[in-house]
This record gives C-alpha cells, sequence and structure tokens, in this order.
C-alpha cells in the first residue's frame, strides 16, 4: 500500500466500510471502489459522464457493484466454473501507485498474488491494472502468468456506458462482423448495419478490433478504442432480465448500455509460462 498520494486523490471509506478512491482534480472528478479495483464514475470537466452506475446500489461490502467498469478476470461470464465474470470482482485490490500532473491522474492497483493463489488453487497469476483519468478514461489490465505451465484467460473490462434513451442508442462500427448470440444458445450471426436495441441484447462479437462508437440522440457520442482485443461484448439485459438482476433499477435498461473490451469466445487466450498480455479500453466523448 503507497503512503503518500498527489493532492486530489484521497481515500474514503463508507458507512458500510466499503473503500473507495476519490479523484477531485481540474481535468476529472472520478470513484473507484477498491474492491474489485472498480472504477464507478467518471467525468472530466466539461463532459457529460462517461460511465452509468447503478442508482440504488446498496454500497454494501463484498457484493459486486452494478455499474462502472468491473473487471471480468481470468474468465469471462461462465467461461470457467465458480464465479461468473471470474473472481476480480469480488476480490480485495491493492492500490500501488497514484500520480498525477496537470492534465491527468494515473492509478495502479494490484490483486496480491496470495489472494489469487488463495481463491484459485494451482493457478499462478500477477495481475494489475492501470487507470488514466483526464479528458479520456483509459483502463489496463495487465496479466503475467508466473507459474510453470500455460494458462487459459479470458477477460473483459465490462463497461456500463450511460445513454440518453435506450430507443434512440445505436452502436456504430461492427457493421458486418460475426457474433455469438448467447440469446440464441450461441449461434453465430453477422452483424447488419448499427446495433439498435429493442429487446435484450447479449452478444460477443468477434475478429473485430474495430473503434465503435455509441450515439443515443444527445449529440455526445461516446466512442470505445480497445486493444489488445479482438472481440467485444454488447449486452442490454431490458426489462424482464434487469427485474432479476441483483442492484438494477427497474427502469435502469433505459439509461445504459455495456460494451466491453474483452478477449472472450474464440478470443480467449492462452498465455504461456512467464507472459505477460494486456487488455486496454479508452472511453472518450471525442474521436480516437
Ligand atoms: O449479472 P452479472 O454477473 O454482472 O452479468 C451481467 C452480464 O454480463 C455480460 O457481460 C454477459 O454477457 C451477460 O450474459 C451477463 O448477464
Amino acid at each position: 500500500m503507497i503512503d503518500t498520494l498527489p493532492t486530489g486523490v484521497i481515500r474514503t471509506r463508507n458507512a458500510l466500510g466499503r473503500r473507495f478512491i476519490e479523484v477531485d482534480h481540474p481535468a476529472v472528478h472520478a470513484r473507484i471502489a477498491e474492491q474489485g479495483a472498480q472504477i464507478i464514475a467518471c467525468a472530466p470537466t466539461g463532459q457529460q459522464p462517461l460511465l452509468w452506475m447503478s442508482p440504488v446500489d446498496p454500497a454494501k461490502p463484498d457484493t459486486a457493484l452494478r455499474g462502472g467498469i468491473p473487471l471480468c478476470w481470468p474468465w469471462f461470464a461462465d467461461e470457467r466454473p465458480g464465479p461468473a465474470h471470474g473472481i476480480a470482482r469480488t476480490s480485495h485490490w491493492q492500490l500501488r501507485l497514484a500520480e498525477a500532473d496537470s492534465q491527468q491522474v494515473r492509478l495502479v492497483l494490484e490483486l496480491p498474488e496470495q489472494e489469487i493463489a488463495r481463491q484459485l488453487p494451482g493457478e499462478h497469476w500477477a495481475v494489475q491494472v492501470e487507470m488514466v483519468l483526464g479528458s479520456s478514461l483509459s483502463v489496463t489490465l495487465t496479466t503475467t502468468n508466473i507459474g510453470p505451465r500455460p494458462q487459459p484467460l479470458s477477460q473483459a473490462l465490462h463497461s456500463y456506458l450511460p445513454v440518453d434513451d435506450i430507443d434512440s442508442a445505436q452502436i456504430l462500427g461492427l457493421e458486418g462482423a460475426s457474433y455469438i448470440d448467447k440469446l440464441q444458445a450461441g449461434a453465430q450471426c453477422r452483424q447488419q448495419g448499427p446495433v439498435r436495441f429493442s429487446g435484450e441484447v447479449d452478444r460477443v462479437y468477434f475478429d473485430t478490433t474495430a473503434d465503435v462508437q455509441l450515439l443515443d440522440g444527445s449529440g455526445e457520442p461516446l466512442w470505445v478504442q480497445r486493444r489488445n482485443s479482438q472481440s467485444v461484448v454488447v449486452w442490454n439485459p431490458w426489462q424482464a432480465k434487469g427485474a432479476r438482476l441483483s442492484q438494477f433499477p427497474a427502469d435502469g435498461y433505459r439509461g445504459m448500455v455495456c460494451i466491453e473490451a474483452a478477449n472472450a469466445g474464440p478470443d480467449a487466450r492462452l498465455v504461456e509460462a512467464g507472459q505477460t498480455h494486456w487488455l486496454q479500453t479508452i472511453i472518450s466523448r471525442h474521436p480516437p
């Protein structure tokens, strides 16, 4: 744990004991939950927020938070047995670095190796996440196989993005891309035109590295860029599934869309002994 924090970065604790890192900087305001190393708010100065966060979250420690960018690691969804989306989002991460200049704040958090070994006996990983917050947000999840054998890795930066109204939301950049439709028993489909929403959507687009743009009719588009990612998950639970989700308001599906930089489905990786793999997303309100 680090002792000193730069001006504009403080650590807080809510009444229930959950710990946060608060960023109050001339360029950006943000909030990161230390559990899960999950950024749950980020608003560059003068811009609309970049992330959606559930307004009904009880903020109790040890539950997964609904919103921001949960880290799905070292597996996505149910790609391996165990908790959905892996162990990262409910684990306790530690702040290892916090620095700031006039333009941005940089934070690095780490999931301690002994905690990984406790939860995943026989696996040997080192993992850290770097967040760079300024006029845009970049999140980089870096995984090293510190064991003697290759280890499988699937993952996602499960970004909840705000939309003015789901009926006018559309995603550009995935036209013609192939996807696995989780709502059609994993059927392989091809995207025709922009992605629009008139019901539940749960898809893993693959073989694509395209930047995507989220439009919602408000005139303030969002861009999502990815690095080392050939898959991107697009998800909206809509009303019926939304009603079954934890910490999700009844009309929540109308105000959010998840666009998740991933290594999922056919893009899952095998990390060789001693090798490092990083996955990055950059979310911004200005074009790349
Ligand atoms: O409710 P959770 O575990 O946070 O998962 C939310 C959703 O996450 C998405 O990434 C998955 O594709 C969905 O199938 C899943 O429902």
